[in-house]
């Protein structure tokens, strides 16, 4: 009885562990199936028959990895023994973390990351194994969404190609071979030529769009084992591999006609498309990535300089490119100098030649750099590298802040006859830069200094570059009061073609025209010619350069309304904030600052 009894005990104890086994294996998320040891479906849950597309009587008892894991992704057998799976009851070896294709009965097929694990039975002599248990789920989502990440962190979003961290990847390994191989690779740098005027003129989108097309050009000029990457902005990167020199000038030379055939029609209006290309042989001899990157986009800034739209070949020992380097290091000079304000101002008087009478006290501010030894260095010095590498637009800043805050404030509450006017030089990335007028707006207002004490001197060339930005400065900043001058006018064939559209108070007439003033007719014509125009229109004119008395009694005869120059004045420091105000005659009144 009592036998009877656990007899019944054993198998309710039996039932319920099944029932709970159920359970179990119906409510995991995972696949969970079993096999024999000949590989046979002995138990399967739901979710794998959901997985796999069949219904349960079509697996149990059926050999499975012919009906679910029977060919590789490229279509190929997998046989039997040598699935992993097998090694579970074949070996007793359990395997954790696979990722194969599983296939479905309707004939497709899903990555499933998969353990199997023996299971052991206590035998009569030794425990054996007497089957499987094989747990798997679907990753493809998960995989996909890995590929997405990988793929958005290489590539660019724009136009599909890959990103500068992939390219200097691809050139590291690159650079790695070389070393091995001794192969003949070549790195070029593509710059878009005058790109911003297709997004000043037509608007971001039109560049984009630009940026997308040409592309597709260069691309369709490459083989397929070469990488196209975009590095950023209009800049473009390429990695020829087993290319000879001969062969890497006549690919890039390609890429050079491809974008010059191009036309890119935006709303009808058709603009032409140039690149400018630097080309760097790889050799075992370049240490690195940047050291290979400097060098190609050292060339193709040379391949810029020499009027765009070309190849440059870089050579270590090239001319240009130790100007270049020179120019580099001036970067570094310049920006200490801002930092340790090593930058210095002097002015040259502006002085009437008569009919206006004395007039109010006018200076060109001049900028100078006080070298580490304390010599003064000459603007023509460093303002080439500031330009190139875009620091005039925190050195023009420099120049303003220092002028109105600690010079004009000086002399703000001077009678309007006597307000001096403090003539500043504005490159063209200043021009550019559209929150100038607001900055001078308000360092006019902190200090309460009056708008008319600034006049702001723009270049010619600068001003017809950027006209429609030129336009928009001046306006903005003659609504405040303050005053302008365009700079160096005549110096190019088209001055007065502009000169209707730049309402400015001043026309300074180019050196090139004053100092021949004397024994040139010709150009004492063209000075005549600029000055009437000028009154015609309202605006008094300055003749720069004027370094005789002969050319100063000349510039009265024509009319010219003020000059500078050395037979006026020198420039001058301006003098230290606390020291005495400059007389008219643009000298400090310390003696000390005579020429
Ligand atoms: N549309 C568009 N413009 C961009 C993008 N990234 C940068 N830019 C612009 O590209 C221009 C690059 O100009 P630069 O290369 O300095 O000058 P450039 O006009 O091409 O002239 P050069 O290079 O001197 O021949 C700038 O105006 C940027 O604002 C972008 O993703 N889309």
């Amino acid at each position: 009885m009592k036998e009877i009894d656990e007899r019944r005990q054993a198998e309710q104890t039996l039932r319920q562990s099944e029932a709970r086994f159920r359970l179990l294996l119906e409510s995991a998320g995972e696949g969970i199936y079993g096999l024999d040891t000949e590989g046979r479906c002995t138990f399967v849950n739901e979710a794998a028959l959901t997985m796999l597309g069949y219904a349960r009587d079509e697996l149990l008892g059926r050999e499975t990895h012919s009906l679910i894991h029977h060919s590789h992704a490229d279509g190929s057998a997998y046989p039997a023994q040598e699935c992993p799976i097998y090694d579970a009851f074949h070996k007793g070896q359990p395997t954790h973390g696979l990722v194969e294709l599983l296939w479905r009965k309707d004939g497709s097929s899903f990555p499933a990351e998969y353990s199997a694990q023996p299971l052991r039975e206590a035998g009569q002599e030794a425990e054996r194994v007497s089957g499987a248990v094989v747990v798997f789920h679907d990753v493809a989502e998960s995989q996909a969404l890995r590929h997405l990440l990988s793929y958005q962190a290489t590539h660019d979003a724009l136009t599909g190609l890959v990103n500068r961290q992939e390219f200097e990847r691809q050139l590291e390994r690159m650079l790695i071979e070389i070393r091995g191989d001794g192969e003949a690779y070549a790195l070029l740098y593509l710059d878009l030529d005058r790109f911003k005027v297709v997004n000043d003129t037509c608007g971001h989108t039109a560049g984009d769009q630009l940026l997308r097309q040409i592309t597709a050009r260069l691309h369709e000029r490459l083989r397929g084992r070469d990488t196209l990457a975009r590095l950023g902005g209009d800049e473009f990167g390429v990695l020829l591999e087993h290319c000879p020199l001969d062969q890497a000038l006549r690919i890039a030379t390609e890429l050079r006609d491809a974008a010059q055939d191009y036309r890119f029609v935006w709303e009808g209006k058709p603009f032409s498309v140039s690149v400018s290309i630097g080309l760097v042989p790889l050799s075992a001899t370049i240490g690195s990535v940047s050291a290979a990157l400097a060098a190609a986009d050292a060339a193709c800034y040379a391949a810029k300089e020499q009027g765009r739209n070309r190849v440059h070949l870089y050579q270590p020992d090239d001319a240009l490119l130790t100007q270049q380097h020179t120019q580099m290091q001036w970067v570094s000079r310049l920006t200490h100098a801002l930092d340790t304000n090593r930058f210095r101002l002097y002015q040259q008087v502006i002085a009437p030649l008569g009919q206006h009478g004395q007039g109010r006290p006018h200076h060109e501010v001049l900028l100078r750099l006080l070298d580490e030894e304390g010599r003064v260095v000459e603007p023509m010095a460093f303002v080439p590298a500031a330009e190139r590498y875009n620091l005039m637009p925190a050195i023009d800043r420099w120049v303003v802040r220092e002028v109105i805050s600690h010079h004009a404030v000086q002399q703000r509450h001077a009678p309007l006859a006597e307000r001096p006017i403090f003539a500043v030089n504005l490159s063209g990335s200043s021009l550019a830069d559209e929150r100038l007028a607001e900055f001078v707006c308000g360092l006019l207002a902190e200090h309460g200094v009056p708008a008319d004490m600034l006049c702001f001197e723009i270049s010619e060339t600068t001003a017809i570059a950027n006209l429609s930005r030129a336009i928009e400065f001046i306006r903005a900043l003659k609504r405040e009061g303050c005053l302008f001058a365009l700079d160096n006018f005549g110096s190019s064939m088209s001055s007065f073609a502009y000169l209707k559209q730049l309402p400015v108070d001043f026309l300074k007439i180019d050196g090139s025209f004053i100092r021949t003033l004397a024994e040139d007719s010709l150009t004492r014509a063209m000075a005549d010619a600029i000055n009437r125009v000028a009154h015609v229109m309202a605006i008094e004119t300055v003749a720069e350069c004027a370094e005789s008395a002969p050319i100063l009694a000349l510039l009265k005869e024509l009319g010219v309304d003020h000059a500078q120059g050395y037979a006026l004045a020198r420039p001058q420091p301006l003098p230290e904030a606390d020291a005495p105000a400059p007389s008219a005659d643009g000298y400090g009144r310390n003696p000390a600052h005579r020429p």
